[in-house]
């Protein structure tokens, strides 16, 4: 949580105003941050100076392991974070690519699960990756990447945390991350969930303990309509004790993942939190 506020803190005292032209906002703009998560003591990296809405994170992470390309099966989840990027964008919606209502295209998993090979076919990464931990095998490029330069046309939006390496010492994982886009106030708050718990599941499903989470962002940015609230709300705010994660023992595989866990399978024990902020959604 502090390494959270410390960024918050640097991007107002330290940013420089960059114009967006995608979403037609400015943001206040670093570049490079690096934060790292101990999954090992369980230092869960949950927001507390305003509710955090970490199921919805939880989701959209199930979803990009599972392959899944249409905000439908994300809701059907529970979350409804990608629908704007897949119905209000109106360069997706003039995208002839898109399949219609829901559709988001070639994007995380789906391509992640399916990366085309230039000689035919395509490799399902995560699978690959599951096997070699589950051997105790690390190839040293245990990479899991969504970022396909050939395909970003065929998507309603780059993927933002686009890479995830695995790592083994002994029998202790470490997963590093790589986000080239962060919105600090949102998607970050998000991100820092997502990444903890990926090296957790990955941990729990190869039979091996977690270690840390290392977690690096590019661009890290508040947009202009999020300032005021960051600045003169969230930041005022005192932060709160960690609260803990937990994960039902019972997932034991990546098919698992991919068939019965649902949104109950997981918990947050102890979170305190202060009041909501509803920050603006830049589509
Ligand atoms: N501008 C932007 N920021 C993002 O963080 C982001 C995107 N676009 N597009 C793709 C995904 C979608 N993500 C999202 C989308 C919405 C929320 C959001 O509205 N969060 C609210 C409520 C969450 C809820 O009720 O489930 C929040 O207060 O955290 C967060 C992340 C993260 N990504
Ligand atoms: O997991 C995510 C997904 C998206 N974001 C943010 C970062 C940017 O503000 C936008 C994406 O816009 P680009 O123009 O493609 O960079 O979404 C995030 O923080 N985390």
């Amino acid at each position: 949580m502090k390494q959270y506020l410390d960024l918050c803190r640097r991007i107002i005292d330290e940013g420089e105003w960059v114009a967006n032209e995608r979403t037609g906002k400015r943001c206040l703009t670093v570049i490079n941050a690096d934060l790292t998560y101990d999954v090992s003591a369980g230092e869960f990296p949950l927001v507390t100076t305003r509710k955090s809405y970490w199921k919805s994170a939880i989701a959209e992470i199930i979803g990009y392991l599972r392959g899944y390309d249409n905000a439908a099966d994300f809701r059907a989840l529970g979350t409804k974070t990608w629908d704007a990027n897949a119905n209000e964008n109106q360069v997706w919606l003039n995208n002839p690519y898109r399949k219609g209502e829901d559709d988001m295209g070639l994007c995380y998993g789906a391509i992640g699960r399916n990366f085309p090979k230039p000689d035919g076919g395509s490799v399902d990464q995560l699978q690959q990756i599951v096997d070699d931990l589950t051997r105790g095998v690390d190839n040293r490029g245990e990479i899991f990447t969504f970022y396909h330069p050939g395909a970003l046309h065929m998507a309603c939006l780059r993927p933002c945390m686009y890479s995830h390496h695995f790592s083994l010492l002994g029998d202790t994982l470490y997963l590093n991350s790589t986000q080239r886009s962060c919105d600090v106030p949102l998607g970050l708050n998000f991100n820092m969930v997502q990444v903890y718990f990926l090296l957790a599941i990955m941990a729990q499903i190869t039979g091996k303990k977690p270690g840390k989470a290392y977690h690096k962002i590019v661009n890290a940015h508040i947009y202009e309509d999020q300032l005021e609230l960051m600045r003169d709300v969230q930041l005022k705010r005192e932060p709160l004790a960690a609260p803990r994660f937990k994960i039902n023992p019972d997932i034991k595989t990546l098919k698992d993942l991919e068939t019965w866990v649902t949104l109950d399978d997981f918990d947050v024990e102890g979170y305190e939190f202060h009041e909501p902020i509803a920050y603006p959604f830049s589509v």
